[in-house]
């Protein structure tokens, strides 16, 4: 056991000095007195002193609160130079860094306050009789409330239907959801409708008071930490459920959005990632647009994605709208934004499907819920690039490794068929018996494997992380069956969609380059317009079945152009952190 030397803190020798006086016996009395006289408690103690008697002076405050998105905007810049000097790479290594990100992550907590205590909320057994009222003068700006109004189905009162984080009333910390309405600058609000509060909101100048009586139980509840990637299109001037249009935040497929609460069962609040505005927006949760996405399957077997899925005919049932300086009128009620929540999840056919692909047509592409993978040194993820057969996938993998063969490298297929004498084992193929071939195949080793003139052909899982493990970059353009194979925790591909231009464009790129025809194996013939149409239509079926996996779209019409896009890929996965599946951290 340590002494206590001289200069020991004057509280732990004081605790101490009580515990002797306690004159107690046991194990734990034992325990805490080692622990008090432990040097390592000692020196958290003075880091304590130093830290508090520092904080007196006030002299510390965060600069910025967003230097993780900062470092990101830097990598990005220095990815798009091409000639970097001995600095550059010196700044690039340091800023890729895990704990150097890690650093600044923690920094940006800090400056967020985002470890801030919740005070406890209101006990719910205070006096009814004595009801409390809360006075909250808030200054009329640009910005938004942030904050929807409605009437209470039960007592008919206005009531503030819900708090957007991170809007003006969110900030105030003074207006909850549930909080009754008594009064709008000094004009009682009873047996008013939301329309008659907005009115008196957007007459107001200067400060807005509300005079309000608090929500038992309702106080702010705490920001959730969950990231999804949006699987969808959403515009909310498109959306006649919206309780509250100005509310709704509008996001692209691949997006990814911060989800901030999920408190509401049909409408999350969110921002997307890496934007400056705090003031979270309305968005469909998930349960809510899978009935969408199923409800449009069932009427319209059409129906893509892309467009918003939405229930029934724009124009129904929708909340009324609300100035973008005022608070907003009510959610519509609870049957107009339902229509499908009965709906069972059903199959349905909607291509005319020649391979099995029952699996995919399961999966509704809502959100997807994503964590930051930081780039480990060395170990950088696969990079596939997926598409339909004859957009190119070749053609750009073959140039990628071009640029770079000993950084860029695909793997060696295995192959049944017998070896040629002019070749060597593990150069053009790893030769194995069919047999071995067979029986590797049955117990899952092949990411994807097929049959050509009687012979197997097939690539290994192995094989990828063989190349991943010496540090090199694996590419892989595999067909498009073998995605939901290789897309896994264990091999954390970095999946890029090679989609073809406009049915004009393909034909003039590929008749320029006097492209040869990859659906003949067998002869070296130019592609014929019912195969160029096939490409878009593969491609367009491809992108519904498989959309909600692809990290990044690179349009492959003039070759050149779309290899600079792929650089840029490559550079990113060996070096940016990147969203992934949450559950691949996991
Ligand atoms: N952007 C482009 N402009 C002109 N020609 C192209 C372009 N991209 C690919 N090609 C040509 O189109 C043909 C088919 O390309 P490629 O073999 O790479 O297709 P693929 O997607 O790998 O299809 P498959 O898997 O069926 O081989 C090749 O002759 C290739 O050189």
């Amino acid at each position: 056991m340590d002494t206590p030397s001289e200069n020991w803190d004057p509280a732990l020798t004081r605790l101490l000095s009580s515990l002797k006086e306690v004159q107690a016996e046991g194990e734990d009395v034992a325990f805490l007195s080692e622990l008090l006289q432990s040097k390592q408690l000692h020196a958290l103690v003075q880091v304590h002193n130093k830290i508090v008697a520092k904080g007196k002076d006030d002299k510390f405050f965060p600069l910025l609160s967003n230097a993780m998105q900062v470092t990101l905007e830097v990598l990005d810049l220095l990815g798009n130079v091409v000639s970097v000097s001995k600095e550059y790479q010196q700044l690039l290594s340091l800023l890729q860094k895990p704990h150097f990100q890690a650093i600044l992550c923690t920094h940006d907590a800090v400056a967020q306050k985002d470890y801030y205590p919740h005070l406890p909320d209101v006990p719910s057994d205070a006096d009814e009789e004595e009801e409390t009222v809360k006075i909250v003068q808030l200054v009329k700006s640009d910005e938004p409330l942030g904050a929807t109004i409605k009437t209470d189905e039960e007592t008919g009162k206005i009531v503030i239907a819900r708090v957007m984080h991170g809007g003006a009333a969110d900030r105030s910390g003074l207006i909850h959801a549930g909080d009754e309405v008594v009064a709008v600058n000094g004009v009682p609000v009873e047996s008013k409708t939301p329309a008659d509060v907005l009115a008196i909101l957007q007459s107001s100048e200067g400060t807005i008071t509300f005079k309000l009586v608090p929500a038992f139980s309702k106080g702010g509840s705490r920001e959730s930490k969950v990231r999804v990637r949006a699987l969808f299109n959403y515009s909310s001037a498109e959306d006649p459920y919206i309780p509250c249009k100005e509310a709704g935040l509008n996001f692209k497929k691949g997006d990814v959005l911060h989800i901030v609460s999920q408190d509401d069962a049909y409408w999350w609040q969110a921002r997307r990632e890496g934007e400056r505005i705090m003031r979270a927006g309305l968005i469909p949760s998930r349960a809510l647009q899978e009935g969408r996405i199923i409800h449009d399957r069932q009427t319209d077997p059409q129906s893509m994605d892309g467009k918003p899925a939405l229930c029934g005919a724009a124009g129904g049932a929708s909340g009324a709208d609300c100035g973008p300086q005022t608070p907003c009128s009510p959610t519509p009620t609870a049957t107009a934004l339902l229509p499908c929540k009965s709906t069972p999840k059903v199959k349905k056919i909607i291509y005319d499907i020649t391979e099995n692909d029952d699996f995919d047509r399961e999966v509704i592409p809502t959100y997807e819920e994503v964590a930051r993978l930081y780039p480990r040194p060395g170990l950088a993820r696969p990079l596939v690039l997926a598409g339909a057969p004859g957009v190119g996938r070749n053609e750009l993998r073959r140039r990628l490794i071009a640029t770079d063969p000993d950084k860029f490298v695909t793997p060696i297929p295995y192959t049944s068929r017998p070896q040629k004498q002019s070749e060597q084992n593990g150069k053009e193929y790893m030769f194995v018996s069919r047999e071995t071939m067979e029986q590797d195949i049955a117990e899952g080793k092949f990411i994807e494997h097929g049959e050509y003139k009687g012979n197997l052909y097939g690539t290994t899982a192995e094989s990828v992380e063989t190349i991943v493990n010496s540090g090199r970059v694996c590419v892989l353009s595999p067909h498009w069956q073998a995605l939901k194979v290789l897309r896994t925790p264990r091999l954390r591909p970095y999946i890029v969609f090679i989609k073809p231009p406009p049915l004009e464009r393909l034909i003039a790129t590929r008749q320029a380059a006097h492209a040869r025809s990859s659906f003949d194996k067998d002869s070296s013939r130019a592609f014929t317009e019912e195969e160029f149409a096939d490409i878009i239509r593969s491609s367009n079926r491809i992108n519904f079945l498989y959309g909600y996996m692809f990290d990044e779209e690179i349009e492959n019409d003039e070759l050149a152009p779309a290899l600079a896009q792929l650089l840029k890929a490559a550079w990113r996965v060996q070096s940016e952190p990147l969203w992934v599946p949450a559950s691949w951290l996991q």
